[in-house]
């Protein structure tokens, strides 16, 4: 297996038979002849006797699992977990965990099992939080994080950190780890954050400083590609079950009765759909990667004036990122952004539901009685079910275990059911639906909704579909030899 020369970020390993390791840094890339220590895991009375507790250093994960007799064996990623040896004794490290962008459920479990992990599995005893988010680095005090201080914080919504959007100052926060003598980072956000995460890194590996930079990605809205399922999504569909509950028994008491639930997902609408899957009395789905028309045949209002006529009642889930160019021609609206430089979108709940109220009530054909419940942040503040806590648990102590081994710049995620180390720059690929695809299908059949689409619409969604991704262009060059 040789290593391949390529763009300084990126650490690639081509094998026989088309094997590609994306592999992350490791602190022996640009700091050698560090001295090694043996994991004292070997001597704990749980973990001692788990037989192969170590993963074996060369062990990876394939990122594509559907393959063919002759199909090249593709990408993969090195394998989570505690290894043999490792770079930190207990008593040297110093570890902060900081949480960054907006809420979601399971933050606190996160930061619970980082700081349990530590000291339960390797006695590592000075961690610090990182209050309110990257600008906490250099702007505010940190807080002292012990196994007793965090023992049931994942009972809580939040993260009991603070968290914030900007204020991202990639030389004060080193400046900050370097003055503080802090050797382990630990930082949990979403695409922005681990963008500032990657930077951290670089700045690091630049000062030549012995310090291990690594990601937890977050995200509710589950729109990180390369990983199975975010944190936190799966309680958020499930708390999404309640206001879709709501909405239908409130459409349902009432004569021509529409509820209306708005859910996150601001560019790919996973909560949205998986809600409507697991609900079963939505009527219509809509989310950004599936243009919709309000107008017309095949319209929307058409649509909801015969499931009324059928039903005498229909319940919509619209993903907040769905129609915003309905919106925004329909109301010129400015283009504004928060302090992350996200963009901030146009309530589309709020302006369905004047404009399907307008429409019924100028056609004066029937008259509706529509309920708009807007359940967002009252998903995102609610604590991690027992699913997520148990995954929570489990990438927490994936990196730990990577940062004890001296891995660094990398992020956790789970892969085909594996936990692994993913490089940073992975984690900016989005996730969509992809309404060509069977799962989009599915809804479709479960609510009896039109598709919108017109034969241009699904040329395109194929064409997109078709297009190569970043993975296959690399592939691509990496068979062309320009790595
Ligand atoms: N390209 C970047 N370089 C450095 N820092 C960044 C970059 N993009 C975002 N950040 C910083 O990361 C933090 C979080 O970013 P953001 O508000 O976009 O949330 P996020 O991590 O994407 O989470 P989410 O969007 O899921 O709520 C902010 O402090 C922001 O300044
Ligand atoms: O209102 P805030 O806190 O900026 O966060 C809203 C955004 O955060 C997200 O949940 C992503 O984490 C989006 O779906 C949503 O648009
Ligand atoms: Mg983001």
């Amino acid at each position: 297996m040789g290593q391949l020369g390529g763009k300084a970020d990126l650490k690639v390993v081509k094998g026989d038979m088309g094997y590609i390791l994306e592999d992350v840094p490791h602190f022996t890339d640009y700091l050698p002849d560090l001295p090694t220590y043996s994991n004292p895991l070997q001597d704990h009375p749980a973990y001692s006797v788990v037989t192969q507790y170590f993963v074996d250093v060369d062990d990876t994960v394939p990122q594509k699992i559907v393959v063919h007799k002759d199909s090249p064996r593709g990408v993969h990623f090195r394998r989570a977990g505690a290894r043999q040896r490792v770079y930190f004794e207990s008593d040297d490290v110093l570890a902060c965990i900081v949480t960054c962008g907006g809420l979601c459920p399971g933050l606190n479990t996160v930061i619970r099992e980082i700081v349990c992990g530590l000291s339960h599995m390797y006695g590592v005893n000075r961690i610090l939080g990182i209050e309110g988010g990257y600008r906490g680095f250099y702007a505010r005090n940190t807080m002292p994080l012990t196994p007793k201080f965090v023992n049931d914080i994942h009972k809580r919504g939040g993260t009991i950190l603070g968290t914030s959007r900007g204020g991202h100052d990639t030389m004060k926060i080193v400046d900050n780890i370097e003055d503080r003598g802090i050797n382990q980072v630990y930082i949990i956000g979403g695409d922005g954050t681990q963008r500032g995460a990657s930077v951290i890194f670089e700045e690091i590996q630049r000062r030549g400083l012995k310090v291990a930079v690594v990601g937890i990605p977050k995200t509710i809205d589950n729109d990180i590609a390369v990983i199975d399922k975010s944190f936190g999504f799966d309680t958020a569909v499930e708390e999404a079950q309640r206001a879709i509950n709501a909405a239908h028994v409130e459409a349902a008491s009432i004569e021509n009765g529409i509820g209306l639930v708005k859910l996150m997902g601001r560019y790919s609408g996973f909560i949205a759909m998986y809600a409507t899957l697991a609900s079963r009395d939505v009527d219509c789905c809509l989310i950004p990667e599936s243009p919709f028309y309000l107008e017309g045949k095949g319209g929307l209002f058409e649509y909801i004036e015969k499931r009324l006529k059928e039903n005498g009642h229909m319940v919509i889930v619209v993903a907040e990122g769905a129609g915003q160019d309905l919106i925004a021609e329909s109301l010129r609206s400015m283009q504004h952004e928060d302090a992350s430089g996200n963009k901030l979108l146009d309530d589309v709940g709020f302006w369905l539901s004047q404009k399907i109220k307008d429409h019924f009530t100028r056609k004066q054909m029937m008259v509706i009685n529509l309920k708009y419940i807007d359940p967002t942040y009252m998903i995102r503040a609610i604590p991690s079910n027992a699913s997520d806590n148990v995954y929570c648990t489990l990438l927490a102590h994936s990196a730990v275990h990577g940062a004890m081994a001296g891995y660094t710049g990398f992020t956790v995620g789970l892969v085909n059911g594996r936990h692994t180390y993913i490089p940073f720059h992975r984690m900016t690929e989005t996730n969509k639906v992809v309404i060509t695809d069977r799962m989009w299908a599915r809804v479709l059949s479960s609510t009896n909704q039109p598709s919108f689409l017109c034969a241009k619409d699904i040329e395109e969604a194929k064409m997109v579909e078709q297009q190569p991704t970043q993975l296959l262009d690399e592939q691509k060059s990496l068979d062309n030899g320009c790595h």
